[in-house]
């Protein structure tokens, strides 16, 4: 291997992959293809050729172009531009929106048929408002880097070379129009720009000492610290808080069990549950960052019925499962839980503690539906089947999707 490594060669794209990149083939070896869109014939670059199974390139040039093909909506990230120099974060820019959300949709489907054995075909719904600003201006949150030069922006698509742009159409307009684009920050390796919805911009950088922020949902407020953990879609904290609530099954909900949000940063799905089923609904968020937990905390303090813990969640439920009294395993078999992890998903271990707990009613949020595939398969081992998938597209012009799982015990 090696001797293909920047050579040129064309291929038919035949399908999409995870990861925001495209399956093609060249002499029956599969090749992950940046920037092209199933149906299409390119012209690519081999980036990686290493192994023996697959190689990846980027497109060059577009041969015959599907019908979804657009301009880039980021100039920055423009096919035309060399792939060295293109930036990243909109890598399904140049196609078509609602493709993008039928090529999310395949996604998620074919990731539960081939790692769960499930069979869901759920449609990626739109965030109101998204369609009509063209799938831009949704962003509260962007990272941008800072190069030798002290020049700041973001990183390109597939490295860590900090690319300079004029503009971040994907982000909120208050964001983009304070974005320090062309400011030095020589001696910061990174900004990041907040633009919380209580408005304003905020800029966090350095050894800055966190503030406390206040994000709206609806009319509820949650404080929280600018540097934690917030839904980055100016819509998306709305969105879940509906779609949550929508999937607990009120036969199945007892406001007297002990319910659970994991992973539950500041209390954002405890309060959904809560704001659903009254002010008495007990309910506990397990989160691993002090900081948050203590804001969860505070953004709950209405619910009598409410805790919040710091604690890893595998760790957790481990105490929680040894310890529990006969009554209590029965409040956790007639429970309901939230849970939301990072992207790598809940995993193994935890689905299997969690399973060990017996809670009647499981509700998964997911922000990758490969790991969501891949626990959906550890669920149905212990005896949980998945009933209801919704998806979301909360990061449109990214290859991201958001999905909202119901697993109930068999
Ligand atoms: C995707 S965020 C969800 C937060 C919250 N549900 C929300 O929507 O605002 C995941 C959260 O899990 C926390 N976290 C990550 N790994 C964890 C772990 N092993 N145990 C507990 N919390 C963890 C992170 O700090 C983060 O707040």
């Amino acid at each position: 291997m090696g001797e293909w490594l920047g050579q040129m060669i064309e291929v038919d794209v035949t399908n999409i992959a995870h990861g925001g990149v495209s399956v093609a083939r060249h002499d029956g070896r599969v090749v992950f293809v940046s920037d092209a869109i199933p149906g299409e014939r390119v012209l690519v670059r081999i980036t990686d050729d290493k192994k023996k199974s697959f190689w990846r390139a980027e497109t060059v040039k577009v041969v015959t172009a599907s019908k979804h093909r657009k301009d880039h909506v980021w100039s920055a990230a423009s096919i035309d531009r060399d792939p060295d120099n293109r930036a990243g974060g909109a890598e399904f820019g140049h196609i078509e929106l609602s493709h993008q959300r039928t090529l999310k949709a395949q996604i998620l489907r074919e990731s539960l048929e081939r790692m769960a054995k499930v069979t869901h075909a759920p449609v990626v719904e739109v965030v109101p408002g998204d369609d009509e600003r063209n799938g831009l201006g949704w962003r509260t949150r962007v990272s941008l880097h800072v190069n030798d030069a002290g020049n700041l922006g973001p990183f390109a698509a597939r490295s860590h070379r900090v690319i300079s742009v004029r503009d971040l159409p994907l982000a909120t307009p208050e964001l983009s129009a304070a974005a320090p684009l062309d400011q030095n920050f020589a001696g910061f390796e990174r900004v990041d720009v907040l633009n919380p919805s209580s408005g304003g911009v905020r800029l966090i950088m350095g050894k800055q000492k966190p503030q406390v922020i206040t994000e709206l949902v609806g009319e509820r407020e949650f404080s929280l610290l600018d540097s934690g953990f917030w839904q980055v879609h100016h819509g998306a904290a709305e969105v879940l808080t509906a779609a949550v609530q929508d999937a607990i099954d009120p036969e199945l909900f007892d406001p007297a069990a002990s319910n659970l949000d994991l992973y539950g940063g500041v209390g954002l799905f405890a309060a959904a549950v809560g704001d659903k089923f009254g002010p008495a609904t007990k309910i506990t968020t397990v989160e691993a960052e002090s900081s948050a937990t203590d804001h969860a905390a505070q953004n709950l303090s209405e619910w009598l019925g409410a805790r919040a813990e710091t604690g890893r969640v595998d760790r957790w439920l481990r105490q929680l499962v040894t310890g529990a009294s006969a009554t209590e395993r029965a409040r956790l078999e007639r429970a309901t839980v939230v849970l939301d992890p990072p992207r790598s998903g809940a995993g193994r271990e935890v689905v299997e503690l969690l399973a060990s707990a017996a809670p009647a009613h499981v509700v998964y949020v997911a922000c990758d539906p490969v790991a969501f595939a891949r626990d959906v398969a550890f669920f149905a081992e212990k005896g949980y089947t998945l009933r209801a998938v919704r998806a979301f597209d909360l990061f449109p012009h990214t290859h991201h999707v958001e999905a909202v799982g119901t697993f109930t015990r068999d």
